[in-house]
């Protein structure tokens, strides 16, 4: 068989410090806005994955949570998650963002990930837009010499900037370059394999902690109780039905997120609303309710019913 008749598939997953811009690349390499980006550190979750299907592969994206100590219960089972990935996917590219120095977190990180052994690695130097270019050269020195410390082998070395899509095109044929051959996985108009009531459950405790992550960090979990299409619509005028509950784990933050006569709960709604329907181009009727799960992170029964 000829190399143009060779087809690809297989999955990659981007990892990094926190806010070093995972999800953005994911989004870009997409092209779609599939996983949640926020610009504070650790919102992302959960693995959700983007697809790019092409005529020569099929490129699968994992994204992973920032990698961090863990400190609960639901610490743990990030990590867990984490590990896991690395060891299951065909590619792994550890993100280092251009305007920040390699440091303890992002050597810590290369350390964990040098025990999956048989995954290939590609470092990739993210948000080039924010830096000079001799900044840029010398953060391409550290990663090398981080490399060599850590006994990782950097299959490539690759500058990228989602933001100004430069060099994405770039990463995602190497990327694709890194994967076994194998037949389309997936059907070729899907994005991602999450189920839908996931994602809206995502946008709905993104909008949520939008301005009082310092106040309520790791507190807010979101399950998606019923969405369905409502019945007797005219078919022109479809609505989806959507009934969401959030937990936060005291009475106090409840107040912080229902506000002033439930003026903050209005717009967390509103919000949520219309990104769900961006997302997937119906109109959407959401139903919120805020309800305090005492303690959540640290009660395994409270995990499995959130959905961790
Ligand atoms: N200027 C610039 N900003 C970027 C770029 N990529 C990401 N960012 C910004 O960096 C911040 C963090 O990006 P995310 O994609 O959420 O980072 P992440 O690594 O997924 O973060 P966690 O989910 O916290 O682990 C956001 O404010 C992004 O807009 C880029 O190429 N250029």
């Amino acid at each position: 068989m000829s190399d143009e008749q060779t087809y690809r598939s297989g999955f990659a997953c981007f990892v990094g410090r926190p806010n070093a811009g995972k999800s953005t690349l994911t989004n870009a390499v997409v092209g779609q806005k599939v996983v949640i980006t926020s610009d504070k550190p650790q919102t992302t979750r959960t693995v959700v994955r983007g697809i790019v299907t092409r005529p020569d592969a099929q490129l699968i994206l994992v994204d992973t949570p920032g990698l961090h100590r863990p400190r609960t219960l639901l610490g743990e089972r990030l990590n867990d998650l984490v590990h896991t990935t690395w060891n299951e996917v065909d590619v792994v590219g550890v993100c280092f963002p251009a305007n920040e120095k390699i440091g303890p977190g992002d050597r810590f990180l290369v350390t964990e990930l040098a025990k999956a052994r048989r995954t290939p690695k590609v470092a990739i130097v993210t948000k080039t837009d924010l830096a000079s270019p001799e900044r840029i050269a010398e953060h391409l020195l550290d990663i090398v010499e981080l490399g060599r410390e850590t006994g990782t082998e950097w299959r490539e070395i690759v500058p990228v900037s989602a933001v100004k899509d430069d060099q994405v095109d770039l990463l995602a044929d190497l990327l694709v370059g890194m994967l076994p051959e194998g037949p389309q996985l997936y059907p070729d108009d899907e994005l991602s394999d999450e189920p839908e009531e996931h994602l809206a459950a995502e946008l709905i405790r993104e909008a949520a902690l939008d301005g009082v992550r310092d106040e309520l960090p790791h507190s807010i979990a979101v399950v998606v109780e019923e969405m369905r299409m409502r019945a007797d619509r005219p078919a022109d005028k479809p609505l989806l039905d959507i009934h969401a509950n959030l937990y936060v784990e005291r009475d106090s933050q409840k107040g912080i997120v229902i506000g002033h006569r439930g003026s903050r709960l209005r717009e967390v709604g509103r919000t949520a609303r219309e990104q769900i329907q961006a997302l997937l181009g119906v109109p959407v009727y959401l139903d919120l309710h805020v309800k305090v799960a005492k303690d959540w992170q640290r009660d395994p029964r409270q995990l499995r019913k959130l959905g961790f």
